[in-house]
């Protein structure tokens, strides 16, 4: 095993709020780092021969990881009272949300090289010429994660959530993640009512929604998942970003804790804490026939937030009608691709029998001829609603 480091430097301001001395007032450092990865150096004869990494790479991948967006910003907790007023100036802020000390920002740091797949060994970061903190990350790993993040401490396991169903293994029918084996846990309750909603049983009220246990929920998942080795869960709804709180952030850490791949789908108009633990987010902005569109500045806060944390997702737009269409394009020029990943799909779709599923088949390919035609949307990808041609539009699969 070889250790190698490389340094950086980049400027920042922050501002420590209830500071008992002069870090209450705005300020900022010449912020030095370095980052210490730990591996193998590369045995096979070709361009990386003899590399635990090029540096060149290391460099660009701190770069694009954060340091372009940290450099010359604000780095905010979020709570401070000076904020708004600077949003409104258009100034570079980035909301950490976590008070900007090196101690939290170094193992922020590691994290996200981390998650990245980096050989992360460990981060120093010093603040001043003198002063710096440093993690390892053998120690982040032990400790489940960087501190700052507040993780629910206890895990609340009797704390009950609403939950509509639990079902799979099935299918992932939909989106990035299509064609991933995968169960389903419906939370229950919509900030929406959408005219042409395939789960309306998931908040409107017909059927009482299930008060179960975090430890209720992981049985059922347990129990679904164990003996066909399903490691993966798509969090959906409803919106399941509309719930909060100790019982919701329990089951994600207990999920991860058993090693579940969380995959969640939500219309986007809501950012919860724990979507930050999750490892992938479809964002499913509601088009004009749903009767209630999303705007794009609905969306724009879970957008940054997913983005400050790197979290992968994608935009996964569902189509009835031609405004429909000219809905998505709108959308996909303030969210423009490949930065962002997109997806189309015709709108429920059901494949009963063989007529229904020519009927989708072919509404499918309309969708697939408009994006081969249009000039604009290189980066649109057309899906159809596998689970529906393969078992119909029922509910449980
Ligand atoms: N197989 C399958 N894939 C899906 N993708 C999104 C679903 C949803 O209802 O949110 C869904 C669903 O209900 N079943
Ligand atoms: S946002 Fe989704 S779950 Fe909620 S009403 Fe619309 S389609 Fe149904
Ligand atoms: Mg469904």
């Amino acid at each position: 095993m070889v250790q190698i480091a490389k340094e950086f430097e980049f400027e920042a301001a922050h501002q420590l709020e209830s500071h008992d001395g002069q870090c209450a007032n705005i300020h900022g450092h010449s912020y030095r780092l370095r980052v210490t990865l730990k591996g193998s150096p590369r045995e096979q004869e070709d361009a990386k021969e003899g590399f635990v990494i090029d540096f060149k790479e290391l460099k660009q991948r701190v770069k694009a990881a954060f340091l372009d967006e940290w450099d010359h910003a604000f780095l905010a907790k979020g709570t401070e009272a000076i904020l708004p007023q600077m949003k409104s100036q258009g100034l570079k802020i980035v909301e950490l949300g976590f008070r900007a000390t090196a101690e939290n920002m170094c193992q922020h740091i590691a994290w996200l090289l981390y998650k990245q797949g980096l050989p992360v060994d460990s981060v120093r970061l010093y603040e001043t010429r003198t002063s710096y903190a440093q993690v390892a990350m053998e120690d982040l790993l032990r400790q489940g994660g960087p501190s700052c993040y507040n993780r629910p401490k206890p895990v609340c396991l009797d704390e009950k959530l609403p939950v509509s169903e639990i079902f799979g293994p099935t299918i992932q029918g939909e989106g990035m993640a299509i064609g991933q084996k995968s169960l389903f846990l419906r939370m229950y309750g919509c900030d929406d009512h959408c005219s042409w909603c395939d789960s309306t049983y998931a908040w409107d009220g017909q059927e009482a929604p299930k008060h179960w246990s975090v430890e209720q929920i992981v049985q059922k998942i347990q129990d679904l998942g164990q003996s066909c080795g399903c490691r993966y869960i798509t969090l959906t709804g409803g919106n399941p970003c509309i719930h909060e709180g100790a019982a919701m952030n329990s089951l994600i850490t207990v999920l991860k804790k058993y090693g579940y791949h969380i995959g969640v789908e939500t219309q986007g108009t809501r950012n919860p804490g724990w979507l930050r633990e999750v490892d992938a987010v479809t964002i499913s902005p509601k088009p004009p026939s749903s009767g209630n569109p999303t705007s794009a500045a609905a969306v724009l806060p879970l957008v940054r937030r997913l983005q400050q944390h790197r979290i992968p997702f994608s935009f996964k737009v569902v189509l009835f009608t031609e405004e429909d269409f000219d809905y998505m394009k709108q959308l996909y020029r303030q969210f423009p691709g490949p930065e962002y990943p997109w997806y189309v799909q015709p709108g429920n779709s059901n494949a009963k029998d063989t007529f229904e599923l020519a009927q989708a088949v072919s509404r499918y390919e309309e969708i697939c001829q408009r994006i081969l035609q249009d000039p604009e949307l290189s980066w649109v990808k057309p899906l159809p609603q596998l689970h529906t041609w393969l078992w119909g539009n029922e509910r449980g699969v």
